[in-house]
């Protein structure tokens, strides 16, 4: 990577990551989110919540247009002995599930709600007296204002900048604070535990010739004509297949692969290498090698490293980002996994029912891992920790969890410890990742504070909602204030 950085991408608009994400709907093991709550509520309750969350708030569906890589690699993944997954979360294959109405990208922020929206806003810290949350300061506009809250305050500014306004706000690690000379309200592991779903296995499919999902078929302008219909290439959420295996032959899969029918070298470099930051010299060594065939992707994921991160300010200033150090494979079991996990992709990439639509495994060297032999662990291992990415599914750094634990920032209600009318709800109250894109279990998650925190609230709670007075200009272009 560019500086040895990946780069975090965050929807920066209302409707968050899920207005930019690849749509890939998974619930996951169940099993997981019965242990975040420490058993206040049994699988059942979630099962409903998820249910409810895919049937009004988002539309499900499957994929509209598909290469032909689908049909072979589900093909590939029964020669394995993998399966079409049921309800219950097992090692299985399927097309992928994505949160789309008519072929266009539908999430929780298009459900017709009224809202009350400040966009073109930076919170920059909780208002606390007391170690009670009474509001909000936000800069909107190079003027800072206040924003008191009637009832709490909650926050959802996702799993990197959540803890950065916490932190900034007086909660978090007293050692950090201090250096920053913030004072302490509330001594709490903000900021830690950040965890991460990361893979590798970029461009590992070789064909000869072109699928029917490709770059230059991306860039016809047919597609609008099909888009609007709610078909065609560009409803494609770029994953066509989904599967979950286990490295250790145990019923629980430890690995994820996200079937990419377009590899990263497929448009010559134009946009995906500059989005994922792969520097002049693995693009010139390694991905320019493939430009004379097309390149798919078995992206490799694990499902729960036990590699944990951190997210700390760095200056009390609240323009700049915080510091996020995510220790990728920083516990060799993670490497072992994923070599493994690889292992597994490459038998699918040369099963019978992927050659037979011509694939083939890509042989050029990883540059700097040519020494070892090739897909040998000793070749795998060099080639994960030189190409091993994010698939942006950060949570954790506001860990829920029981009250004495020494992990916990939010309670299984999502309420700050020891701090009133403070709560989060968003990737990173997740304690641990769920087993597959974290979308849904984030929805789900704010549907159940939703019902067990505002639902019972009086109706008439928004209706002293007061917009702040700005000019016209200001409101017209910047949509300062927006009520429905
Ligand atoms: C490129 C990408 C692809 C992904 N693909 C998938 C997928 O296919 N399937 C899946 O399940 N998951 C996917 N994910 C993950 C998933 O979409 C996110 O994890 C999820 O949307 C995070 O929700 P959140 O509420 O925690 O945070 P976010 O959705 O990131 O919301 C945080 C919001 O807070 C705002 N904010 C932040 N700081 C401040 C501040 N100081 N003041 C005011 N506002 C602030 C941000 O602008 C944003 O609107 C993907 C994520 C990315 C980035």
């Amino acid at each position: 990577m560019v500086d040895k950085k990946c780069k975090l991408t965050q929807g920066k608009i209302f409707g968050g990551s899920s207005k930019l994400n690849n749509m890939i709907h998974v619930r996951g093991n169940i099993s997981h989110y019965v242990k975040w709550f420490h058993g206040k509520y049994n699988e059942d309750y979630f099962k409903q919540h998820l249910e409810y969350i895919e049937k009004n708030i988002f539309h499900l569906n499957n994929i509209q247009y598909q290469s032909e890589l689908v049909d072979a690699i589900l093909d590939a993944a029964n020669e394995l002995g993998y399966k079409e997954f049921g309800q219950n979360f097992r090692a299985n294959f399927q097309k992928t599930k994505v949160t789309q109405k008519d072929g266009k990208r539908w999430t929780t922020s298009d459900k017709d709600i009224n809202k009350y929206v400040v966009t073109n806003a930076l919170v920059e810290n909780v208002l606390i007296t007391d170690s009670i949350g009474y509001g909000v300061s936000v800069h909107i506009s190079d003027k800072i204002h206040k924003i008191f809250a009637r009832k709490g305050v909650i926050l959802s500014a996702g799993t990197l900048n959540t803890p950065k306004i916490l932190q900034l706000s007086g909660i978090g690690p007293a050692e950090l604070l201090k250096a920053l000379k913030i004072p302490v309200i509330q001594d709490l592991p903000v900021g830690h535990n950040l965890q991460d779903h990361i893979g590798s296995g970029l461009d590992l499919i070789l064909f000869n010739r072109t699928l029917s999902i490709n770059a230059a078929n991306m860039l016809n302008p047919l597609n609008l004509f099909y888009y609007l219909q709610g078909k065609g290439a560009w409803t494609t959420p770029g994953c066509e297949v989904i599967g979950f295996y286990s490295t250790k032959n145990s019923t629980n899969p430890d690995v994820q692969v996200m079937i990419l029918p377009v590899g990263i070298a497929s448009d010559r470099g134009s946009h995906l290498r500059k989005s994922l930051s792969i520097t002049d010299e693995i693009w010139h060594k390694y991905f320019t090698k493939s430009f004379d065939k097309h390149t798919s992707s078995v992206f490799t994921t694990i499902l729960h490293p036990k590699s944990k991160g951190t997210v700390y300010i760095k200056s009390k200033n609240p323009i700049i980002p915080p510091l996020v150090n995510t220790r990728y494979l920083s516990e060799k079991e993670d490497v072992d996994i994923l070599i493994a996990g690889i292992k597994i992709a490459v038998k699918l990439i040369k099963s019978d029912s992927l050659r037979n639509i011509g694939a083939q495994i890509n042989t050029n060297p990883f540059p700097g891992c040519s020494q070892y032999k090739f897909f040998s662990d000793r070749y795998l291992q060099c080639y994960i920790r030189h190409l091993t990415l994010t698939s942006y599914h950060y949570v954790g750094t506001c860990s829920m969890g029981l009250p004495e634990s020494k992990n916990s920032v939010v309670d299984t209600s999502f309420k700050v410890l020891n701090v009133k009318n403070l709560y989060v709800v968003d990737g990173s109250v997740l304690p641990t990742l769920p087993s597959g894109n974290i979308n849904a279990a984030i929805a789900m998650m704010a549907n159940i504070f939703f019902e067990t925190n505002i639902k019972r609230l009086p109706r008439n709670i928004h209706s002293s909602f007061q917009c702040h007075k700005y000019n016209k200009l200001h409101d017209y272009l910047f949509k300062v204030c927006s009520l429905d």
